[in-house]
């Protein structure tokens, strides 16, 4: 299950909550049988290098605890990025020249990694594909006590899938479409290398992105680490393959859950998803 959290009530493309109703639906994903909520948290506040994610009472470190004290056995796992952070909504740190910060965005990102543990999270997702983020947030993570605390990269390939999300989140890059460390989805052997790394730099499994158009080289790769591997049906998917039917209220999930299906079929160990309750109380009858 995904979870979009936002300061106040808001109308954005995606489905959003305010950190007060976790509590619900974390119990209702608990009497639905989903074991894992994903949390993304927008920010009212912005700043150069994305420090701003760190102050102590950040909305994704209120969100965190929200949902870890209503449901302590349901596993919480963050975004750990920058795009909705800094004033350029770019996923990394930039330096003068307007180029990437490599150590800085390390940096950071292993800061916010301790930051979620801190606040209860259970498995932190480095999301920038800069490389060296999972490193950095696996050493942070054990110096400060948290060697318990997975790590679950993202590895993305550009998508026109995004789209719903960033502009939800605020996570819309200022220049440009294609996001500068993500994969050509034409270069399916650069994304097998960038996850095989990942796993070498310490990632404990993948998220998979966008879970759709992943399928090719999430069959590969099951056949290649051991690591688990989880596609995450993104903002696109859910907008283009679920529907609102106006007769009973209820979300049309049927083409998601057969997405699913074959995303089992092709090596999946689970599938992350803004739909999960929807497709719970589908198959619940
Ligand atoms: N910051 C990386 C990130 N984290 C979540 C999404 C997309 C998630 C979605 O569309 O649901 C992305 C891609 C992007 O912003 O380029
Ligand atoms: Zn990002």
């Amino acid at each position: 299950m995904v979870l979009l959290v936002t300061e106040k009530q808001a109308d954005r493309p995606m489905p959003t909550l305010t950190v007060p109703e976790i509590p619900a639906a974390m119990r209702e994903a608990r009497l639905h049988g989903i074991r894992s909520v994903k949390i993304f948290a927008e920010s009212a506040r912005r700043d150069a290098t994305g420090e701003i994610s760190l102050v102590p009472d950040a909305l994704m470190a209120r969100a965190v605890r929200a949902a870890k004290d209503a449901e302590p056995d349901l596993a919480v796992m963050t975004e750990t990025c920058l795009c909705s952070y800094t004033d350029s909504g770019l996923c990394y740190v930039t330096d003068v020249r307007g180029r990437p910060d490599i150590p800085a965005t390390v940096d950071v990102t292993a800061r916010q990694a301790v930051a979620h543990a801190v606040a209860g999270a259970d498995i932190v997702g480095p999301a920038s594909m800069v490389l060296g983020t999972t490193q950095g947030a696996r050493t942070a993570l054990n110096d400060q006590g948290y060697g318990s605390v997975s790590v679950m990269p993202h590895v993305i390939f550009w998508s026109s899938l995004y789209e719903g999300f960033r502009r939800t989140m605020g996570a819309t890059p200022k220049a440009g479409v294609d996001r500068e460390f993500q994969i050509n989805p034409g270069k399916p052997e650069q994304f097998i290398d960038a996850a095989l790394q990942l796993v070498q730099d310490g990632a404990d499994m993948l998220l998979l992105e966008p879970a759709m158009f992943t399928a090719d080289v999430l069959t590969h790769l099951k056949q290649h680490t051991r690591a688990p591997l989880f596609p995450f049906s993104v903002s696109g998917e859910y907008t283009a393959l679920t529907s609102l039917d106006a007769k009973t209220g209820r979300r049309d999930v049927r083409r998601l859950i057969e997405l699913f299906t074959m995303l089992k079929r092709a090596g999946a160990d689970a599938s992350v998803t803004y739909a999960a309750l929807d497709i719970a109380r589908q198959l619940s009858g």
